[in-house]
């Protein structure tokens, strides 16, 4: 049988990287994968990957979900929010270093910049230093203004060194962004639960009953009073009403362990709509 599994596209994307570091991580635990062959299935925006897997039109997706200098990706967490009965079954965090692609001469020559806005961002201040007049587009992922590059010789990519050999262009910048450690975290979906055991983390959303004082407090004391560790908490807009939120944690517990059971089951007097993203494993990839 073969897996589809959809990932930010065109192919190059840090992303496709992603989904393939998977795929090498899955290898060297054959026992859970019984020798199943897979797709990569490029999307035109990470959201649209992970509706691939509600719509069972893929069975897996990979997604970014939080960068170690510009912080959460929205799409991610807004899309999981509003899907149903998606589960991640792994986080994998994976260096990044971004390259200036552009067929131009020198730095010098360049008018446009394009990147995901993520990208962009994690090289703000290298673009501000070193291309102070560019004009600065986001685009849906880093390899989708490649294609223009030929063409426009004034105007530059922020990609990967992989997405530069992919596509045979011209690397004129390499380590581009303004912090060396530069690393991402991503997310593999599946609609399914993820049956492992012993997994080391839970992510999860709720909305707060009423916008009261003490009403995200009460949620909290919930893991602190239990003594389980919280290892983010991001807060989103409910997009009902201006100032109403929607609280984001990853926890450092597994679903299943009793002290976590009897946690959620508290946390329930406290939320008004609580959705479970699943237990997993995190797995850091070195540099390739
Ligand atoms: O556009 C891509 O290549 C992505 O996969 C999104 C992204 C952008 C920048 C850093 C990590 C992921």
């Amino acid at each position: 049988m073969t897996l589809k599994i959809a990932h930010l596209g065109p192919p190059g994307t840090y992303s496709e990287q992603a989904a393939l570091s998977y795929l090498t991580w899955l290898n060297n635990h054959q026992e859970i994968t019984n020798l199943k062959s897979f797709e990569l299935c490029p999307y035109p925006t990470i959201s649209q990957s992970l509706q691939a897997v509600a719509k069972s039109e893929a069975a897996i997706a990979v997604v970014p979900v939080e960068n170690s200098i510009e912080g959460s990706v929205n799409m991610t967490l807004d899309t999981l929010w509003q899907l149903d009965n998606l589960k991640i079954h792994l986080a994998l965090i994976l260096p990044i270093q971004h390259t200036l692609i552009s067929f131009a001469k020198s730095l010098d020559s360049i008018k446009n910049v394009y990147s995901h806005p993520q990208a962009l961002a994690q090289c703000q201040g290298w673009i501000s230093q070193l291309l102070p007049n560019v004009k600065v587009t986001p685009s849906n992922s880093t390899t989708e203004a490649l294609q223009r590059l030929e063409q426009e010789t004034t105007t530059a990519a922020i990609s990967s060194s992989r997405a530069a050999q992919l596509y045979n262009l011209p690397i004129l910048a390499s380590g581009i962004n303004d912090y060396p450690e530069n690393c991402t975290r991503f997310w593999v979906v599946r609609s399914e639960e993820n049956n492992i055991s012993a997994c080391t983390h839970t992510s999860l959303a709720f909305s707060a009953p009423a916008n009261v004082p003490g009403a995200l407090v009460k949620a909290l004391q919930v893991f602190a009073h239990l003594g389980i560790n919280l290892s983010r908490i991001e807060s989103r807009p409910t997009k009902r009403s201006l100032g109403e939120y929607l609280f984001y944690l990853d926890i450092e517990a597994d679903v299943n362990a009793q002290i976590m059971i009897s946690a959620l089951e508290e946390l329930q007097n406290y939320t008004e709509v609580l959705k479970i993203f699943g237990s997993y494993s995190v797995v850091t990839i070195s540099e390739s």
